[in-house]
């Protein structure tokens, strides 16, 4: 530690938990342990939520690349990725990437969770993480064996119903796809709504839920414009941690933990912050000049995403969001989103599911699809079609490309290298193809037949394989579930980070709680199992 650094920790308030980063996990943990009368300081490098943008569905599409609310990252491109540098925006503001993400409630399939289970990780399986989903959610419908009823969390069906929606689950249904009516229940096979983290028209983050309220509490802080520069180590305990105001680098402070430092920055930030703090492979730290606390070679390591690709139709016969986002339509929405009637206003940008195979021999899906009746210039999220437009997306369950995060610099403001080696696996090319022909043909049932007019992605000219992993490589986007930087894993797994108490291997009083330690990927979109792991780690603190 450094005289200057040495001096301010002295001086520095102290709190038993310093927690870092105030996203899906890191805000559900703040609530639960000043629940519990612990002192609890909570820093968050990004601004308060005031946006109306982070709070309005609809408003996610100004947000997402809005350097203000989000990390604006992207992946170096490949020759997979067409060259093309790949953006993985993450949240930046109180509630992180709950502020301004897509509002998909997923789970993920009961396997996914006895998978890390079997992978060592000892209290992970789902019967295990069962009661932390039910916990945290309030969701009206479905089984009370799966579905939580009390939860600060509400989950809530659509009640925007369009004619092409319809049409696609009666497409589906008709290709052999069941409707599902909770795919968060029993069985996650099927067709059917997403469940939204949607209440009455707004937007439920984090920060809403469970961070605002636990605010009133006395024994928890929250300062924004606070970016955690290092984890501060007395030998290989963690004691507090550095921080500045990102506009003012210079001017360092310190915050003291008494019992633990948590490190909830996102699968991004998380292995950035290690690696700055002496936490990481001792090769690249030394490289940078810093002082290696602990050689721990998966920092970083391990990133995993869901690559995905959208096939695009124009559309006869019926408007589209494409239309009803414009002049008078638009004016019309606000209004009904005002009086709180059914309005795009509140809509998730995904609105139906399909979770499929990608061949009939699987016993489970492999792939998720997603449907909306709107199409995006190019297929890249922004700016809507002039033309009316349908939309269904694909990407693969559990992907076997592996990726990188590393520091660049010892500079805390500088973004990292992110390699997130999207297709790099024969076996995720093969699958993703076949993806891309199961959207195609669900865009092509009878049921959809009265308003599909045309392909306009990939198009009539692209059919042999070859040709669709082409188009994939030139339009695939980050579906932005990136994970697994700080893997969970036992002693003895080389490139695991933390134990499955999510305390990181070797070092004390310090844990990493985020998606950042996901083993591996769950089959859906990765926010409740977030959630769910800042719940749990709540139980783990206080039994500790
Ligand atoms: C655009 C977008 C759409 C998405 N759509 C969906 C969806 O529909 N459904 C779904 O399930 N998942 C979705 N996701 C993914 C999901 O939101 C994330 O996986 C989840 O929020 C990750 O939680 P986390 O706690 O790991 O990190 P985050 O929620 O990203 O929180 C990390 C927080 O740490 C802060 N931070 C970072 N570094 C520092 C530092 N050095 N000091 C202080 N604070 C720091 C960040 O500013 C941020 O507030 C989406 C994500 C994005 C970005």
């Amino acid at each position: 530690m450094s005289q200057a650094t040495q001096s301010s920790i002295r001086d520095a308030d102290s709190f038993d938990y310093v927690i870092v980063g105030s996203g899906a996990a890191g805000s559900i943990l703040a609530n639960r342990l000043s629940a519990g009368g612990a002192t609890v300081c909570v820093l968050e490098a990004g601004p308060p939520d005031h946006s109306p943008y982070l709070h309005i569905p609809a408003g996610f599409i100004k947000a997402v690349f809005n350097k203000k609310y989000a990390w604006q990252f992207s992946s170096e491109g490949t020759a997979q990725t067409n060259g093309r540098r790949v953006p993985i925006p993450q949240g930046r503001t109180l509630g992180g990437s709950t502020s301004i993400n897509g509002l998909v409630y997923n789970r993920g399939q009961a396997a996914d969770f006895d998978h890390w289970a079997a992978l060592g990780n000892t209290g992970w399986s789902y019967e295990d993480v069962l009661p932390y989903f039910k916990s945290m959610e309030r969701r009206v419908g479905g089984d009370d064996r799966y579905r939580g009823r009390k939860g600060e969390l509400p989950v809530t069906d659509i009640d925007w119903i369009h004619p092409l929606c319809e049409a696609f689950i009666a497409g589906a249904v008709e290709q052999g796809i069941p409707r599902n009516p909770d795919y968060n229940g029993a069985e996650q096979a099927g067709v059917g709504y997403f469940q939204r983290t949607i209440d009455r028209g707004w937007r439920m983050s984090t920060a809403k839920c469970f961070l605002k309220p636990a605010m009133a509490r006395k024994n928890l802080e929250v300062r924004t414009y606070a970016q955690a520069t290092r984890v501060l180590f007395e030998g290989c305990k963690a004691v507090g941690v550095a921080y500045c105001h990102p506009a003012h680098p210079s001017q360092v402070r310190a915050v003291r933990a008494r019992r633990e430092v948590i490190v909830s920055c996102g699968a991004i930030n998380t292995p950035k912050l290690l690696q700055l703090s002496g936490l990481g492979p001792a090769d690249l730290l030394r490289q940078h000049n810093i002082e290696v606390v602990r050689d721990l070679p998966g920092v970083g390591e391990n990133l995993s995403d869901h690559y995905s690709v959208r096939v695009v139709a124009r559309v006869k016969n019926s408007q589209t969001m494409n239309q009803l986002v414009k002049g008078l339509s638009l004016a019309g929405q606000i209004s009904r989103w005002l009086m709180k009637r059914p309005s795009i206003m509140a809509l998730s940008p995904s609105l139906l599911h399909y979770f499929w195979k990608s061949t009939p021999e699987l016993t489970a899906p492999d792939l998720q699809g997603v449907f909306t009746p709107a199409s995006y210039k190019e297929g890249y999220v922004g700016m809507l079609d002039d033309f009316p437009g349908m939309t269904a997306g694909v990407w693969q369950h559990r992907p076997e490309s592996r990726g990188q995060v590393r520091i660049r610099s010892a500079d805390p403001l500088q973004d990292p290298l992110i390699l997130a080696n999207y297709l790099e696996h024969e076996g995720d090319q093969r699958t993703l193809v076949r993806g891309i022909r199961l959207a195609r043909q669900l865009l092509r049932s009878q049921a959809l037949a009265q308003y599909f007019d045309s392909e306009v992605l990939p198009g009539p000219l692209c059919e042999s394989d070859s040709e669709l992993l082409d188009f994939a490589r030139r339009y695939g986007v980050s579906s932005y579930h990136v994970n697994g930087t700080a893997r969970m894993g036992p002693a003895g797994d080389t490139y695991a980070v933390v134990d499955p108490q999510l305390r990181v291997h070797g070092i004390q009083n310090l844990r990493v709680i985020d998606s950042s330690v996901m083993p591996a990927m769950p089959s859906a979109n990765i926010c409740a199992a977030t959630m769910m792991i800042g719940n749990k780690a709540a139980d783990l603190i206080k039994q500790s």
